[in-house]
Parts: C-alpha cells; structure tokens; sequence
C-alpha cells in the first residue's frame, strides 16, 4: 500500500482562493485585514514562518504590520511591543511567534493579546471558550494548527467520526488544544494524548486510526507503529544541517517508510505547515469581520 497524500500546499491554496472572496467584499465596505507579526530574536525557524506568513498576506490582500526586537529584548520591551499591537488600529489580529527567547514568560505575554486580535487562538480567554464549546456569534479563533490538521483530513475526506485519534506531543501550539479540537461537537473522535511519560507509545499509537506527531524529534514515529491504513499526519519538524544552496534539511516527526503502511500522509514540508498558515489568514479574515459587523 502506498498512502495518499495529505497534500497541505494545494489545499491551502484553496482556503486562500476563498479568503481572497471575503477579502473583497470587505474592501469593497472599506475594510482591510491586517495581520501583525511579533517576532522576538533571530532563530532561523521563526524567521523563515514569520516571512512566509507575510508573503501569504501579500497573495490575498491582509496588510502586513511586522514588529521585530533583537533576541536580547527585555521582557518590559516585548509587553511594549504587545501593547502596541493592541492599541494599532491596522492590526485586526496578531501573532507573538513562538518560542520566545529563554527568560521571558511565554505565558504571561500570551495573556497580555486583546483576545479580540488573538489571531492563534493561544490567549487564554479564547482556549478557554475552545474548552466551554462556545460556537455562533462568540465563535472565537481556533488554534491554526489544530484548525489545520482538522481541515486538512475534512478535505480529504478522511473518516473523523467516532475514529481513535494518537497524538503524539502535548505541546501548547499542537498537541494540547488539537485534543479540544478532536472532541469538539461535530467532529467527534476519540482522544489520547501521549508525551513523553507514556507507557508503551508504540502500542499506543498502533491502536490509532489517525496518528499526529508533534515533538519535534526527527524520524520518531516507526513505520512498524502505524496501523495499515491509519491517517498519519507529520507535524514536528527539525532544521538538520545544510545544504549545498546555505538551507536547513528539513525532517519531519515520522519514519519516511510509513508511506508504504499508512492509508493517508502529510508529507514534512508541504502538509500541515502551509494548512498551519492558511488558516491563521483566515483567523485574520474572520477577526476582520466580526470587529466589522
Ligand atoms: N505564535 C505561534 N508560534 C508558533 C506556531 C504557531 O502556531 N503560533 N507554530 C509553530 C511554527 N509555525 C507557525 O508559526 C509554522 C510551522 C511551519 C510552517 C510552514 O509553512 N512550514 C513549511 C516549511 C517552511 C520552511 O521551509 O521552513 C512546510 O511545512 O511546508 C509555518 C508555520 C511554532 N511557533
């Protein structure tokens, strides 16, 4: 068996190509989106995300407002900097990228986002309403990476309902939420959250009809783990090495010879990375519209 592939570029294209619809219709009411980036410090990984997110807002018309401060910036200077982006009148939602450097609190400058720009879905008032079910006009945004993982099975046609979902991380930004998104009404899997304490992983994950890997350890997840036919998604990445043209290999959390047990696969790139920053965009968008309404 050779898996289908979970393809992130193509189908984050589309959700573009229909964000690019909604953005019209707000220019034409005199409305543009903006999207404010927090980027503290120099690590190669967040640069390169933060840069593609701005080349994203380029392609369906969300203004860009980048903030950047140098790796030794004070924690009073990004609570600044954050306050700034709450107080700027361009900026319908923004994102402080993660991780920040050691000695500043990544939890007490989440809290410091106007949860009405929490454009990730991280402060902890909309985590909060992902945990009380709160949908309809309140509907706040969802973590992008959750959200990605989710949309990308949706669309695929991958079975969610009623399915045993592993995953494999428990992490702010994956791991944790995505378990809150799964059990959502209307989504409807069944959970386990595995870390680094869990007993007898591999058993774990060969129960999974659907597995997620997220902890950033390369090559983690073994072909010989997979159920035949399970839905794998490769979120973790690590930047190894270089190559000949000065770029980071890039290698994902799962054994590349899954491909061969597995039902469905997200390749690492281009599966859920570039889901990751359609659906920010579209927290951005639908941000826009509810301060608009
Ligand atoms: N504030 C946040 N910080 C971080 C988050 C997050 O959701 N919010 N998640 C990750 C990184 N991340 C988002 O910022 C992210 C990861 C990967 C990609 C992506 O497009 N990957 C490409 C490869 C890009 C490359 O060459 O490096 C792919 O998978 O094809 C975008 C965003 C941690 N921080």
């Amino acid at each position: 068996m050779t898996a289908i592939t979970l393809d992130g570029v193509a189908t984050a294209t589309a959700i573009k190509n229909e964000l690019r619809e909604r953005i019209e219709a707000l220019a034409a009411r005199g409305i543009v989106p903006g999207l404010g980036t927090l980027l503290v410090g120099e690590d190669p990984g967040s640069i390169s995300y933060v840069s593609s997110k701005h080349r994203d807002c380029a392609e369906v018309g969300i203004r860009s407002i980048p903030v950047e401060l140098p790796a030794t910036a004070s924690e009073a200077e990004v609570r600044s900097a954050v306050a700034g982006l709450n107080a700027d009148p361009s900026v319908t939602g923004y994102i402080v990228q993660l991780p920040l450097p050691k000695g500043i609190d990544e939890n007490a400058i989440l809290e410091l986002i106007d949860p009405a720009k929490d454009a990730d879905g991280l402060h902890p008032t909309n985590l909060g309403r992902l945990v009380l079910g709160v949908e309809g006009d309140l509907h706040s945004p969802l973590p992008c990476t959750p959200a990605g993982v989710v949309e990308l099975l949706r669309r695929h046609d991958v079975p969610i309902a009623g399915k045993h979902v592993v995953i494999v991380g428990r992490g702010l930004t994956v791991g944790r939420p995505l378990g809150l998104v799964f059990t959502r009404k209307g989504i409807d899997a069944t959970v386990t959250l595995t870390h680094s304490r869990t007993v007898d992983l591999p058993t774990e994950v060969r129960r999974a009809d659907i597995v997620v890997a997220a902890i950033g350890v390369p090559h983690f997840v073994k072909a010989e783990w997979i159920k035949p036919g399970a839905a794998v998604l490769d979120v973790g990445v690590t930047r190894v090495g270089m190559t000949d043209s000065g770029k980071a290999r890039l290698h994902g959390d799962v054994d590349p010879a899954a491909k061969e047990v597995a039902g469905w696969l997200s390749p690492n790139p281009g599966g859920v990375g570039p889901m990751t920053r359609a659906l920010l965009l579209s927290n951005v968008v639908d941000a826009a519209e509810r301060q608009s309404a």
